[in-house]
């Protein structure tokens, strides 16, 4: 199969994310681009059964950590609709969590107390491997060559270390070797602890089954600092159309790819202004990510321009620095596992500019053209205006 035949089935072959306002389907011409959330946005429309199936014996539910009273879920399962009573439990957990996250009365339990609650217990229960990970020790952490251009934190300093080999597309040497391995085993530690106590974690997003969220077992405040002191300086100088300047907020998780892991990612956009994505490793074949042009909501599934079409293969330790709004997608991991760091970053200030602005064409690749074609036609027309008028004088 050439390359194009693989890229195509991989950009057609969509997801459709609820409450995306993007459409999903198979079109062989042009590229449809789901987007990626995290996961606890989702929301679900299942129905309960209005009547009960007395005679159905529910599964037992004390042996896990729920985001509800285990008792809760034995009660509710008679009430599932029938295909859904014989789905496995973590199934019907996850399909009876969303129901009640759905119904709980307005404004008695915020998602963000939920949440808070649900990494609560995960910090009171879990025993972090590498303590020093959780505190953000910048030689422990980043090369000398990326300390050095952050400390001058010029212009001049990051464009020495960093190339651009697609329009908006920008790749530095960023984590220490052993960096990354300390990444790995405390993931690998993590999962370990997910594993034996059978805690429900939450995946990273809405389209990977595998990996884990990194904020949400302790690592939110180390990166927090990450994006401050050392994205934000950067995405200032190459992203400020999309508020590279006042990221303020973040998402920080890992995924995973390989034998009994996720095998590959398709084509979106991500929910955040700008995306840092670095490789932790380890040894694998495939993977690439690529890349296909950047798009406002309204022009996400339009024509990729041949100049904008990107690929680029993972190297561990270096970073990919992107507008969220970037689409692209990750290929198959044919062997091997791989794992991959992300800081999804976010500016609260932009999101709410954007909501005044009806066109982008700083940074949408599509409103651009439009921009630029429509100037185009008004100069056209003026100069057909003006001929006319010369020509009707004489
Ligand atoms: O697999 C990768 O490296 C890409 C992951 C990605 O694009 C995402 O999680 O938003
Ligand atoms: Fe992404």
């Amino acid at each position: 199969m050439s390359s194009e035949q693989r890229e195509g089935s991989q950009e057609t072959t969509t997801t459709t994310v609820e409450g995306n306002g993007t459409i999903g389907g198979n079109n062989s011409h042009s590229a449809v681009a789901a987007t990626l959330r995290a996961t606890s946005t989702m929301a679900s429309c299942q129905r309960l059964r209005l009547n009960p199936n007395n005679e159905h014996r529910p599964d037992t539910y004390e042996d896990l950590q729920l985001d509800f009273p285990n008792s809760v879920y034995s009660s509710l399962e008679k009430y599932l609709p029938p295909n859904m009573l014989v789905s496995n439990r973590d199934e019907k957990i996850k399909f009876m969590t969303d129901i009640m996250l759905r119904h709980l009365p307005h404004g008695e339990r915020s998602r963000a107390q939920r949440h808070r609650d649900y990494r609560q217990k995960i910090i009171s229960n879990y025993q972090p491997l590498h303590r020093e990970l959780y505190t953000l020790v910048p030689t422990v952490c980043f090369v000398p060559s990326f300390l050095k251009a952050i400390n001058e934190s010029t212009e001049e300093s990051f464009r020495n270390i960093i190339s651009e080999p697609s329009p908006g597309v920008f790749v530095f040497d960023m984590l220490q070797p052993s960096f990354c391995e300390m990444m790995l085993s405390e993931i690998d530690n993590f999962e370990r602890w997910v594993g034996e106590t059978k805690f429900r974690i939450m995946r990273p997003n809405t389209m990977n089954k595998y990996g884990a969220v990194l904020d949400d077992f302790g690592l939110d405040t180390m990166l927090d600092k990450l994006m401050e002191g050392f994205i934000r300086p950067i995405s200032k100088l190459f992203f400020s159309d999309v508020g590279g300047a006042s990221l303020d907020s973040h998402h920080g998780f890992v995924v995973e790819y390989g034998k009994d892991r996720d095998v590959d990612l398709g084509f979106h956009v991500d929910d955040s202004e700008v995306t840092l994505n670095v490789c932790l490793g380890n040894q694998f074949v495939g993977g690439e990510l690529f890349f296909r042009g950047t798009r406002c909501e309204k022009h996400v599934n339009t024509a990729t321009k041949a100049d904008l079409t990107f690929d680029y293969d993972h190297i561990p330790g270096q970073a990919v620095l992107h507008r969220g709004r970037h689409r692209h997608g990750a290929r198959a991991t044919t062997s091997g596992h791989r794992v991959n760091m992300l800081l999804w970053c976010r500016s609260s200030v932009f999101r709410e500019l954007k909501t005044h602005q009806k066109e982008f064409s700083s940074w949408c690749g599509e409103c651009f053209c439009e921009k630029r074609d429509e100037k185009v036609r008004s100069i056209d027309a003026l100069r057909k205006k003006l001929f006319k008028a010369r020509h009707t004088q004489a």
